[in-house]
């Protein structure tokens, strides 16, 4: 068994509950309200920023140039593509990239994001990726998975550009590479290694379901 077979079996019970969050099956149906989408575009908006920071570190910590340019690309992409359909949507409902910008991230969203720059700063490429990967591979399963529910009834679902964006080949093929990638370099690594690994992956699946709960509760700072 790969490392991240054994990463994909023992993250089920998580990834589960994620796919069946309200918020995301509001977004399979198209009923979830415009305002929290409007709130999650803000959030994962500032959310996108930071993560390309790890894309940038992944240049840093690659062992060859392959993986440097391979990271370098997902760096660009992310600023370009993906970040664009979080412009796009934003301006449909009046808000504007500097307001998109500036918003403040709330306390689930400030700590997601400082957990996976902290690992990745003071870790190892593998640590990196076991923290970006449930991220890139979870989205990709949600996609996949809201487009066999509902992809039938897209037509009038105001979140199909979305649905359609993570259940791509395309956007598929970024968690492959990182997939591959941690295969790789994870050849030998000892039990405790692998187990420090496994537990950044589940922290960070345990945190794009707190993503979730904080748009569905509209989390905020108490002062
Ligand atoms: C909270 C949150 N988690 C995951 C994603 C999805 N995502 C963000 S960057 C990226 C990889 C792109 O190279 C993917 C899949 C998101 N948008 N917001």
């Amino acid at each position: 068994m790969t490392f991240s077979e054994r990463l994909f079996n023992n993250i089920q019970s998580i990834w589960n509950q994620n796919h069946q969050h309200p918020f995301v099956q509001g977004i399979g149906k198209g009923t979830l309200p415009k305002e929290m989408f409007q709130e999650y575009m803000k959030q994962d908006y500032v959310y996108l920023i930071q993560y390309a920071k790890l894309y940038a570190i992944g240049v840093q910590k690659a062992n060859d140039l392959a993986s440097m340019t391979h990271f370098a690309q997902l760096l660009h992409n992310i600023l370009h593509f993906e970040m664009n359909v979080h412009r796009e949507y934003a301006s449909q409902f009046g808000i504007t990239t500097e307001e998109l910008e500036q918003t403040k991230p709330t306390p689930n969203n400030l700590a997601y994001t400082s957990y996976m720059l902290s690992v990745a700063q003071n870790g190892t490429l593998a640590e990196l990726i076991s923290c970006l990967l449930p991220c890139a591979w979870d989205y990709w399963e949600i996609g996949k998975l809201l487009k066999k529910q509902y992809g039938h009834q897209l037509e009038n679902n105001p979140y199909k550009t979305w649905i359609e964006t993570y259940s791509s080949d395309e956007f598929g093929s970024i968690a492959l590479w990182l997939i591959k990638l941690l295969d790789e370099i994870t050849i030998g690594k000892s039990e405790d290694e692998l187990a420090v690994l496994e537990n950044h992956f589940q922290i960070t699946s345990k945190y794009e379901y707190l993503f979730w709960e904080m748009l569905m509760s509209g989390q905020d700072w108490p002062l």
